[in-house]
C-alpha cells in the first residue's frame, strides 16, 4: 500500500470513529491546491538538468498551511500529497495555529554540488512564489534539506515580495532562524518518548534503543537519548549500522560520521546490515528515516516494545495491524515528531514579532506542547477505547473538521 492509500486510511478510520458527515470527509481528504513544476538548471559542467518539484497545499482551515520540503530520488506526487495530509493533523495535534503542505523535489542531493543545489532551489521558488507567503504557506527543511536551503528560498523570495523572514522557517540562525530549531524534531522525539514511558512506569535511563537514520533528527534523537543516560545499541544510515549491546557511544559516532561522512569503520561497535537494524534486540525502535520501512515482511520479527514513529509514516498499515496483535505500542508520526513543526510556529512568531527568544524558553515551551498533546491524545484513546494512532488521528481531525465548520462554506 503506497504512503497516500495507508494515510486516506488512517484518516477515514479517524473520520468514521469520529461519526463525521460525508460530504465533511470528503472535503477534508481532497488536497486544497496540488503544485507541480519543471525545474531545469544548468549543471557546472554546462548540461541541462531538468528535474520535479511539487507542492502540495493540503488544508488551511486552522491557519496557514506549513510543512518541510524534501529533497530525494523517490520523491513523487502521491508522497507529497501523504506528506501534506500528515502535516494537517500534526499541527492540529500539536494545536498550533497552521494547516498542512509538504514539497519536493525529485533528485539525489548528494550527487549534486552546493551551487547545482543552490539554482535547483532558486528555480524551483521561482516557479512557486505566488502561491507560498508568510500568512499562506510556510516551507521548512525536510529530508535532503536544511537551514542553507532554506536561506536561498528566503532570498529568492525576497527578490519578489520584499525581505520576508517568516517565510520559512529551519532557516540559519544570522537570517532569523529560532535557537533550538535545529535540534528541536529529535528533541520533541525525547519529549514525546517520556510521556509514553512515564505511563508504563519506565524511563530512558537503562533502556535499550535502536536508532535507524543519522540526519537530523536521528542525530539529535541519538545524541540526547545518550546524554538521558539511554543505551543506544544500534544505529544506521544509508551507508550501513552499527551495533553494540553495551551502548554506543554516540559523542564518539557523532565524530566519526563528522570525519567519515558514514558510519562505516567505526570502532565503537559492530558493523551490521542496515536491514537488520529494525528487528534488532532493543526495548525502544525510533525509525528517523524513510517512510514504510516498517512493512508485513518485517513486523513480526520487531523485538522493539515501543515504536517511536520519528520519521514519517514509517509503519505501513499491514505492519500496524501485525505489530498491534504482538503487543508493541506506536506513538505515531503525527505526534511523535511534531517538535520540529512546533518550534518552526515558535520561529514564525519571533520573527512576525521581531523578537528573539532564548534557547531554554524554546525547550521549555516545546517541552510544554508535546506533554500537552500527550494528554489530549490519550484522552481521545479513552474517549474511544483506540490506540495511540487513532487517538492522534482523532485528535487532529476533529479540530480541523471543527474549524471547517465554524468557517462554513459560503462562496
Ligand atoms: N527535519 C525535520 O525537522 C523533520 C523530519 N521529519 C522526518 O524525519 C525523517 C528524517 O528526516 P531528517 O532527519 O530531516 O532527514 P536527513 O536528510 O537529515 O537524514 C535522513 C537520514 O536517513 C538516513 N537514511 C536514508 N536512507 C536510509 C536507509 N535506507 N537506511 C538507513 N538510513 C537511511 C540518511 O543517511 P545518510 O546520513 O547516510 O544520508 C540520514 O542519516 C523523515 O521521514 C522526515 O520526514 C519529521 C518531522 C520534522
Ligand atoms: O517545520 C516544519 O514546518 C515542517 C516539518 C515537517 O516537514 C514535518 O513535520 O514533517
Amino acid at each position: 500500500m503506497n504512503a497516500l492509500a495507508a494515510t486516506n486510511r488512517n484518516f477515514r478510520r479517524a473520520a468514521r470513529i469520529l461519526g463525521l458527515d460525508s460530504k465533511l470527509e470528503k472535503s477534508l481528504l481532497i488536497p486544497y491546491r496540488e503544485i507541480k513544476v519543471e525545474c531545469t538548471i544548468p549543471k557546472d559542467d554546462g548540461s541541462l538538468a531538468t528535474f520535479v518539484g511539487f507542492r502540495v497545499q493540503h488544508d488551511n482551515a486552522r491557519g496557514p498551511m506549513k510543512g518541510g520540503i524534501r529533497y530525494h530520488p523517490e520523491v513523487d506526487p502521491d508522497e507529497v500529497n501523504a506528506l501534506a495530509q500528515l502535516m494537517t493533523w500534526k499541527t492540529a495535534v500539536a494545536d498550533i495555529p497552521y494547516g498542512g503542505a509538504k514539497g519536493g523535489i525529485g533528485c539525489s542531493p548528494k550527487e549534486l554540488s552546493l551551487s547545482e543545489l543552490e539554482r535547483l532551489t532558486r528555480v524551483f521558488t521561482q516557479k512557486i512564489h505566488d502561491l507560498i507567503g508568510v500568512h499562506t504557506d510556510i516551507p521548512a527543511p525536510d529530508m535532503g534539506t536544511n537551514a542553507q536551503t532554506m536561506a536561498w528560498i528566503l532570498d529568492e523570495y525576497s527578490k519578489f515580495h520584499g525581505y520576508s523572514p517568516a517565510i520559512v522557517t529551519g532557516k540559519p540562525i544570522d537570517l532569523g532562524g529560532s535557537l533550538g530549531r535545529e535540534a528541536a524534531t529529535g528533541r520533541g522525539v525525547v519529549f514525546a518518548t517520556e510521556a509514553l514511558l512515564n505511563e508504563y512506569g519506565q524511563t530512558i535511563t537503562d533502556l535499550k534503543f535502536a536508532i535507524q537514520g543519522f540526519g537530523n533528527v536521528g542525530y539529535w534523537a541519538a545524541k540526547l537519548i545518550h546524554e538521558r543516560g539511554g543505551k543506544v545499541v544500534a544505529v544506521s544510515d544509508i551507508t550501513g549500522a552499527v551495533k553494540n549491546p553495551n551502548g554506543i557511544d554516540i559523542s564518539d559516532l557523532i565524530k566519526h560520521k563528522e570525519a567519515t561522512g558514514s558510519l562505516k569503520d567505526f570502532q565503537g561497535g559492530d558493523s551490521m546490515d542496515s536491514n537488520e537494524l529494525l528487528v534488532h534486540d532493543c526495548d525502544v525502535l525510533i525509525p528517523c528515516a524513510l517512510g514504510g520501512v516498517l512493512h508485513k515482511g518485517n513486523a513480526g520479527d520487531v523485538k522493539a516494545k515501543y515504536i517511536i514513529e520519528a520519521a514519517n509514516h514509517p509503519t505501513d498499515p499491514d505492519a500496524d495491524e501485525i505489530l498491534s496483535k504482538k503487543g508493541v505500542i506506536i506513538l505515531p508520526d503525527i505526534y511523535a515528531n511534531g517538535g520540529g513543526v512546533t518550534v518552526s510556529y515558535f520561529e514564525w512568531v519571533q520573527n512576525i514579532q521581531g523578537f528573539m527568544w532564548d534557547e531554554e524558553k524554546v525547550n521549555n515551551e516545546l517541552q510544554k506542547y508535546m506533554t500537552k498533546s500527550f494528554r489530549d491524545i490519550k484522552a481521545m484513546c479513552q474517549t474511544h477505547n483506540c490506540d495511540f494512532r487513532m487517538g492522534a488521528f482523532t485528535l487532529g481531525v476533529n479540530r480541523v473538521a471543527r474549524a471547517t465548520v465554524l468557517r462554513g462554506w459560503e462562496a
